[in-house]
């Protein structure tokens, strides 16, 4: 991989002090960050205690950078970078750090503390911690048992940010949420008796822990961070943190203790806000570096260019968040900018039930195999609940899959991989299937206040931007039963029902946008949806103009009479005849007794060729023998009514050919279009008359009057006033393209240069011949071997024309 020039000049930076890297998914963050880490080590580590840090957030993609190195540094591509074993160099993730450190410090102090596992066990202290509190705050309401867990997490959120005093958590403001949980009694304001009890709330059950040597994982960062400030045991003079969007304040406070702040020493942020997906990350949430103590003023570097996902599905993305005024507005909010990689767009698919969605998964990835490895294709969900029933469906089906372990991820085991949301951040796969996009799931409001759901859905639709934007090739969406609100608000353009049709996911039509509505018996029928979403795709996607469309079209079968919802009809020898037959269903009510119908209809009718059939989640394309069709034939130009000659011109001035399309009720209604490039040429048309016949053989009288016109591009002629046309009769000029009945387009001169085809008069008759001088004779030659030249003497010859183009008689 290259770098382009402004990943190249961060990485080889002269470094000098803090500096911030913002970037969109899939510009190289990650990638600079690593080769940065080889530059620093190379070039700025000359005394033996010079350390280099590189810090992700997330553990897969600890993982995921050392397997992807590992493999580099195999191959010798980049031998230094494989760094993770060399005494000055430390590639891990946050959490991994901060433990060690905690260690250190039970160590130390011989503390034995334990973290508190599982959740349950916190739920128990907290509460613990609320009935001894109650009493004394008793007019807060949210101080009870079936508040616990909103509790814990306003007390995680407090110790991620390093809340150190109730002074402090009184004035903050509560950036992630705004209030308490749905049916909360009271919102969290600030200088409140509510915040009081929380924070007196925290001291008692970190206190009930500790009683029981317990601690839990905020209170472990924060003994971390302690043990930092207080040691400087540990320290690097460069940092780089991957992923800093995602850090709580504590986490970046620690990477600031252990910074040692040398001349040449560097501390790199790398971030991207709109992939902040963590309600207890700092400056993901908007906060200034200054928060954390460096001002970035001036240094500050960006990354816009996406090089990870194709233009297609980039788009599909970007559309996403476009949505979200949180995101767009963020100070740190970097517009994606697309690269030149085209691929499919991504598919979406929408599915009634359960069973039919594993079925579908497991056809697919069949498919897939052909195409993929099966290591390069991974399920993605919110939960890994949603994964469980997939995995064990497909190993069923003999196609190996299984969930990545976070803590020692197998990337080259030859299985489908299945992922959470949260665990794929930084990671990228060739094929990603984001599954399970319900609503419900993405986003999952239930526990969420009113007023704080649009600051949930920023969080959940940065979750499915992130999951969406892990996709090299291929990316496919899918919902059971209830699509995500956000699928709504990707621009259905961007999106396809299967890899290679051009069909778009059903969407309703509105009733006022209907076509074809004079057909139509019942405007609000179940049916007429799903028959008016196809409808607008024939028209809109394949191009069918409603002509050629007809509803409820009728079908003999024998003595009897049915009707074929929709059918669709092309001109073959301008005659009219159906092309493809369709039956449509009410929205994900099955194809199973539609297809047996349409197939009696496609027997019956002699002329038909395919058939379809939809309920708008599915559609089946066949032909008369049953076998499936991948798509809907789009429509072509020969099966529209001829209302154009089409013609050919020949342009002799620069040897090129251009089709010439004229409307047969309007000869001025004309289109020209370069044969070689298929452009339409946009030029003024100007009339040239075509004023008589031309012999191309003997020569025939001439005669001049005005029969009829030609319009031809400006271009095509030198001056309006001398041109005229004539047409052929005679077929001496055949050999260079000039037939009997052709139009020839004559400059009008009286001197011609050797090779020249003119238009000669001799004895007052006009021939068309190529013009040969000899020194006082001319020789004028037929390019047709049956018809010898004409000498003649220069002064028996007139020079009327030299032909500067032909307008080809023959339709093609
Ligand atoms: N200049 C480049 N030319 C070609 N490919 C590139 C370039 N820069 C990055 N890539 C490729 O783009 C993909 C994304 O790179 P990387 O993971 O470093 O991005 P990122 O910004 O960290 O992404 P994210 O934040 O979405 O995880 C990788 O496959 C990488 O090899």
């Amino acid at each position: 991989m290259k770098l382009n020039v402004e990943q190249r000049r961060l990485v080889e930076l002269e470094p000098q002090g803090h500096l911030a890297v913002k970037g969109v998914a899939g510009s190289g963050k990650t990638s600079v960050a690593i080769r940065r880490l080889s530059f620093l080590k190379e070039n700025y580590c000359f005394e033996p205690d010079d350390k280099i840090l590189l810090v992700t957030f997330n553990k897969t993609l600890l993982h995921f950078i050392n397997y992807h190195y590992d493999k580099l540094s195999e191959a010798g591509t980049y031998a230094s970078l494989l760094a993770t074993n060399e005494k000055n160099t430390t590639i891990t993730n946050i959490d991994k750090l901060m433990f060690q450190s905690f260690r250190k410090r039970s160590n130390r102090r011989n503390a034995r503390y334990q973290l508190a596992e599982p959740v349950q066990k916190r739920l128990q202290v907290m509460n613990q911690a609320i009935q001894q509190l109650m009493t004394a705050f008793p007019d807060v309401a949210l101080l009870k048992p079936k508040y616990s867990r909103f509790l814990l997490d306003e007390i995680s959120w407090i110790k991620a940010c390093d809340i150190e005093a109730l002074e402090a958590y009184q004035t903050i403001d509560r950036l992630g949420r705004s209030s308490g949980a749905s049916g909360m009694p009271q919102k969290i304001i600030k200088n409140s008796s509510t915040r009081e009890a929380i924070y007196r709330l925290m001291e008692r059950y970190d206190q009930l822990l500790l009683d029981e040597d317990l601690i839990d994982f905020q209170t472990m960062n924060i003994m971390a961070l302690k043990e930092v400030e207080e040691t400087d045991t540990e320290s690097y003079t460069h940092i780089i943190v991957d992923e800093s969007q995602d850090l709580t304040k504590t986490q970046l406070l620690f990477l600031r203790a252990i910074h040692r702040d040398k001349p040449y020493g560097s501390f790199m942020f790398v971030a991207d806000n709109t992939q902040s997906i963590y309600a207890n990350s700092w400056l993901g949430k908007g906060r200034s570096y200054a928060s954390i103590g460096y001002d970035m003023s001036g240094r500050t570097r960006t990354l816009s260019k996406n090089y990870r996902t194709t233009t297609e599905i980039s788009k599909a993305a970007y559309g996403l968040i476009a949505h979200d005024e949180a995101i767009m507005s963020n100070v740190d909010f970097v517009k994606p900018a697309l690269i030149d990689r085209h691929g499919h767009a991504p598919i979406y698919r929408l599915f009634k039930n359960h069973a039919d969605h594993l079925a579908f998964l497991t056809d697919e990835i069949t498919k897939l195999q052909n195409d993929y490895a099966l290591k390069d294709i991974c399920i993605v969900a919110k939960e890994n609940r949603l994964l469980e029933d997939i995995e064990q469906h497909l190993t069923k089906a003999d196609i190996p899959a299984h969930q990545l372990k976070v803590a020692a991820p197998d990337f080259d085991r030859e299985a489908i991989k299945c992922l959470t949301m949260h665990s794929i951040k930084g990671l990228e796969f060739k094929v990603i299937l984001l599954v399970h996009l319900d609503e419900g799931v993405l986003p999952n409001l239930k526990q969420v206040d009113q007023e704080d759901e649009a600051t949930v859905a920023t969080e959940e639709r940065k979750l499915l931007y992130v999951g969406m934007t892990r996709a090299n090739d291929l990316l496919y969406m899918t919902s059971v039963k209830k699509p995500s609100r956000f699928l709504r608000e990707i621009n259905v353009d961007h999106l396809r029902m299967l890899r290679d049709q051009k069909l778009h996911p059903y969407q309703t039509v509105p009733i006022p946008e209907y076509r074809l509505t004079d057909q139509v018996n019942d405007l609000n029928g179940k049916e007429e949806k799903v028959r008016q979403w196809l409808i607008k795709e024939l028209v809109e996607t394949y191009h069918y103009p409603d002509t050629l469309i007809a509803l409820e079209y009728p079908v003999q079968q024998f003595s009897k009479r049915g009707y074929v919802d929709l059918a669709v009809s092309i001109y073959k020898e301008n005659e009219k005849q159906p092309y493809f037959f369709v039956e449509t269903k009410a929205l994900g009510s099955g194809l199973e007794e539609a297809k047996a119908q349409l197939t009696s209809y496609l027997q019956a009718d002699t002329q038909v060729r395919y058939g379809i059939v939809t309920d708008g989640l599915e559609l089946l394309i066949f032909d008369k023998q049953g076998d499936y069709v991948t798509d809907i034939p789009p429509c072509q130009p020969q099966f529209l009514p001829q209302t154009e000659h089409q013609n050919v011109y020949h342009n002799f001035r620069n040897q090129k050919d251009y089709r010439y399309l004229a409307d047969k009720d309007d000869a001025r209604q004309v289109t020209v279009i370069d044969q070689a490039s298929e452009l339409v040429l946009d030029e003024t048309l100007e009339r040239v008359p075509v004023i008589g016949d031309v012999a191309a053989g003997v020569p025939i009288a001439a005669t001049q009057h005005f029969e009829d016109s030609v319009y031809l591009p400006r271009g095509f002629i030198i001056r309006q006033a001398e041109t005229f046309a004539l047409t052929v009769k005679g077929d001496s000029m055949i050999n260079i393209g000039i037939d009997k009945g052709d139009i020839v387009i004559v400059h009008r001169q009286q001197t011609a240069d050797a090779g020249d085809v003119v238009i000669a008069l001799i004895d007052g008759e006009a021939t068309m011949k190529t013009y040969r001088p000899m020194g006082s004779d001319i020789l004028l030659q037929s390019e047709n071997y049956n018809y010898e030249p004409i000498i003649m003497h220069a002064s028996d010859i007139e020079i009327n024309g030299k032909v500067i183009g032909v307008l080809k008689n023959n339709v093609v």
